[in-house]
C-alpha cells in the first residue's frame, strides 16, 4: 500500500499543462456524444442556441418599457405601445423558461444514453483484455477510475453543451454593450479573471487528492463490501470481525476528510477574497453608466439596460471560466477512461492464426515450459515437459500450490509461458486462433462462479450459444447428476439461484458443482478439464461422478485435479507435480511400482478410509 501511494503521489503532480492537454479529449468525448445519438445532439444544441439569444432580447425590451414609462411621465408616450411591450417581455420570458425545461429533458435523456453506451464500450473491452490484467492492482485502480467515468461524464456532457450557450448569450450581450460603452468590458475582464485562475487552482489540487487517493478509496469499497453483503456477512459474525472492519473503515475514511476539509477551507476563504473583487468591479461600472446618465448622454432606459446587460455578462463570464476549468477538470478524468481503452491485450491471435485441429491428432506436448505470475519472486511452472496424447485422460497431484491450476490455466491460453513451449499436433499453442482454442478447450475451476441467474442459465453458460436448447441443457444436467437436484427445486430450470435477488434459492456446495459440472457437458470440448470442482462432494460421489465423466467423454482429452487418489487413480496418466517441477509421471500402476512419492501419498490416503 505504501508503495501505491507513493506512485500515486507522483502521479498526482498535474500541472496546468496536464489539463490543457487533457482538452484534446474533448474532440473523441463529443464524437461519443454524437454516436449516443444524433438527433438529441442537434435538439440540444439548437434549443440552447434560441435560449442563449433571450437574455439580451428580455433586457432590451425591458429599457424600451423604461423609456417609453419616462415618455409617459413627460405626457408625450404611448399606452398602447407600453402594454405591448409589456406582453413581449411576458411572452419572452415564457419562451425562456419553456426552453429552460427542453433543454434540460434532452439534457437528460442525451446523458442517459452516453452512460449506457459506454458502460457497454467499458464491458467489450474489458472482455477483450488478459486475466492476467485483472490480476494487478495498478490495472484495477484504471478499471475503477474508467469504471466511475461511466456515470460521472454525463455532467461533462452538460457542461460542454452549457459553455455553449453561455458564450453565445456572452457574445450577444457584449456586441450590445460596446455599442454603448467599450471601457465596461475592460472592468468586466477585471472582475472575473483573478477568480477564474484561484478556482482553477483549487479544482487542480482537488483532482489530485482524489486521484491519489484511488487505492484507498477501492479499500474502502471493499471494507463496506466485507461490512455489509450476503457473502461475507457469515464469516464477519463468526469471528466477530464487525468492529475491526468497522474501525478500519472509519480510520481511512476520516483520513480522507480531514484532507478534504483542509482543501474545501482554503478554497472557500480565497473564493470569498475573489468574489470581493468582483462586486468592487460591478458597482464600478455602475457608477460609470450612472455619471453618464446624469451627463444625459443615456437615457434612463439604457441605464437600466446596461446595468442588466453588465451584470448578466459578469455572471456568464464568471460562470464561463469556472465551466472551463471544472471542464478542464472533468477531460482529465476522462483522460482515464481513455486510457482504460488504450490498454490492450497481450494475448492476441498472430497473422494467419491456424484453426484448431478437429479432432487432435497427436495431443499436447510440454517442453521445458515455465511460468511466473507478474511480481512474484518463484516460478509456479519451473522447466515442465511432458506429453498428453490425444484421447488420454490425465490426473493433475501435487500439494497445495504446486502449480496445477497454474498449468490449466497455460493449457488454456489464459497465461503464456515465460519459458518454452506447449505444441499441440506439433505447433505452438500461440499459432492457433484464440477464440477456436477457447471454444475446444473446457474448464469447470475450483472456484467456479455461482450466477445468480436460473438454473437454465448456470448450466447454458457453459455454451450460451445454446441457451434455447432445452434438450442440451437438460442432458447435461442429466450427465452431471444435476438434473435430480433441479428436479427438488421449486421453478425447476427456470429457478432463480442464489441469494441475491428476491425468489432466488440457494444450493448447497456439491449442489452448486453439480451444477457446475454441467457446463463442462455443454461444450463440445476437445479437450475437457476438470480442477477439482467436485471438492464438496464426498469421496464416494466424487468417485462416481469422475467415473460417469471418464466414460461420457469416452475419446475426448482430459485432465482431472483432484485430491483423492480414489478418484486420481481412475486416470490414464498421472503426474505429480511439486514447486512447479515434474516429480513422477506414469500410469497409476507404474507409479506404485515406482514406489515414490505418489505411492507413498497413495497407500496413506487408502490407510484413512480403511
Ligand atoms: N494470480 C496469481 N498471482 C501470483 N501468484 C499466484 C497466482 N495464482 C497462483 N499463484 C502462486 O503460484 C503457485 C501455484 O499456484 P496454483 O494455484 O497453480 O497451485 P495449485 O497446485 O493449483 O494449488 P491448490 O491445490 O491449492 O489449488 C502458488 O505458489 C501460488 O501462490
Amino acid at each position: 500500500m505504501g508503495k501505491q501511494r507513493a506512485g500515486a503521489a507522483e502521479n498526482a503532480d498535474k500541472t496546468w499543462r496536464d489539463q490543457l492537454s487533457a482538452l484534446r479529449n474533448i474532440p473523441p468525448f463529443l464524437r461519443l456524444i454524437w454516436r449516443a445519438s444524433p438527433r438529441l445532439t442537434v435538439a440540444n444544441i439548437a434549443l440552447r442556441l434560441l435560449e442563449a439569444s433571450l437574455p439580451a432580447a428580455i433586457l432590451y425590451v425591458g429599457k424600451l418599457i423604461v423609456d417609453e414609462v419616462l415618455l409617459l411621465l413627460d405626457g408625450a408616450g404611448d399606452t398602447t405601445v407600453l402594454w405591448q411591450l409589456v406582453a413581449l417581455e411576458f411572452g419572452l420570458a415564457l419562451v425562456s423558461d419553456l426552453l429552460s425545461r427542453g433543454i434540460s429533458l434532452v439534457d437528460g435523456l442525451l446523458s442517459d444514453l452516453i452512460s449506457n453506451s459506454t458502460s457497454v464500450e467499458l464491458m467489450r473491452h474489458a472482455a477483450t483484455l488478459d486475466l492476467y490484467q485483472f490480476e494487478n492492482p495498478e490495472f484495477y485502480d484504471k478499471l475503477e477510475r474508467a469504471r466511475q467515468q461511466t456515470t460521472g461524464r454525463s455532467l461533462l456532457m452538460s457542461q460542454i453543451l452549457a459553455q455553449f450557450q453561455s458564450i453565445v448569450t456572452l457574445l450577444v450581450l457584449g456586441g450590445s454593450v460596446i455599442a454603448f460603452n467599450p471601457w465596461l468590458i475592460l472592468l468586466l475582464v477585471f472582475a472575473v479573471i483573478p477568480g477564474f485562475i484561484q478556482e482553477n487552482y483549487f479544482n487542480q489540487q482537488k483532482y489530485s487528492l482524489t486521484r491519489s487517493w484511488t487505492p484507498e478509496r477501492r479499500e474502502l469499497d471493499y471494507l463496506r463490501y466485507l461490512g455489509a453483503s450476503d457473502t461475507t456477512a457469515k464469516e464477519v459474525k463468526i469471528f466477530g470481525l464487525a468492529d475491526f472492519i468497522t474501525d478500519r473503515f472509519a480510520a481511512l475514511s476520516m483520513k480522507y476528510f480531514y484532507l478534504n476539509r483542509d482543501l474545501s477551507i482554503r478554497r472557500a476563504g480565497w473564493g470569498a477574497l475573489f468574489s470581493g473583487i468582483g462586486s468592487v468591479s460591478y458597482y464600478g461600472a455602475y457608477v460609470l453608466i450612472l455619471l453618464q446618465t446624469i451627463d444625459g448622454l443615456i437615457t434612463v432606459g439604457t441605464l437600466t439596460f446596461l446595468a442588466g446587460a453588465f451584470r448578466r455578462m459578469q455572471q456568464s463570464l464568471q460562470t464561463i471560466l469556472l465551466r472551463a476549468a471544472t471542464i478542464g477538470e472533468n477531460a482529465l478524468y476522462l483522460q482515464d477512461l481513455f486510457d482504460f481503452f488504450e490498454i490492450t491485450p497481450s494475448i492476441v491471435d498472430g497473422p494467419n492464426a491456424l484453426p484448431f485441429p478437429s479432432p487432435v491428432r497427436e495431443g499436447w506436448v510440454f517442453e521445458g515450459v515455465s511460468f511466473q505470475y507478474p511480481g512474484a519472486e518463484t516460478f509456479a511452472i519451473e522447466d515442465l515437459s511432458f506429453t498428453l496424447p490425444a484421447g488420454t485422460k490425465l490426473a493433475l497431484v501435487g500439494e497445495n500450490g504446486a502449480g496445477k491450476t497454474t498449468l490449466v490455466k497455460l493449457l488454456a491460453r489464459l497465461y503464456e509461458p515465460s519459458a518454452g513451449r506447449i505444441l499441440l499436433d506439433g505447433h505452438d499453442l500461440r499459432e492457433y486462433r484464440l477464440a477456436d482454442l477457447r471454444d475446444n478447450v473446457g474448464v469447470i475451476f475450483q472456484d467456479f462462479f455461482r450466477y445468480q441467474l436460473s438454473a437454465r442459465e448456470n448450466i447454458a453458460v457453459g455454451r450460451i450459444n445454446d441457451l434455447g436448447v432445452a434438450e442440451r441443457i437438460e442432458d447435461s444436467a442429466r450427465k452431471s447428476l444435476a438434473a435430480e437436484v433441479i428436479a427438488g427445486l421449486p421453478g425447476g430450470y427456470d429457478q432463480l439461484l442464489g441469494r441475491r435477488f428476491a425468489g432466488a434459492l440457494d444450493l448447497s456446495g456439491g449442489q452448486w458443482q453439480k451444477v457446475a459440472l454441467a457446463r463442462a457437458y455443454m461444450r463440445d470440448a476437445q479437450l475437457l478439464i476438470l480442477d477439482e470442482p467436485t471438492a464438496a462432494l464426498d469421496a464416494r460421489a466424487e468417485y462416481e461422478v469422475f467415473q460417469r465423466f471418464t466414460e461420457l467423454i469416452a475419446g475426448k482429452s482430459a485432465v482431472i485435479i483432484s485430491h483423492r487418489f480414489s478418484t486420481v487413480r481412475m486416470a490414464d496418466l498421472i503426474l505429480f507435480l511439486e514447486y512447479g517441477r515434474r516429480l513422477e509421471m506414469g500410469s497409476h500402476e507404474a507409479l506404485m511400482a515406482l514406489d515414490g512419492r505418489y505411492a507413498e501419498l497413495f497407500k496413506l490416503q487408502a490407510k484413512g478410509y480403511q
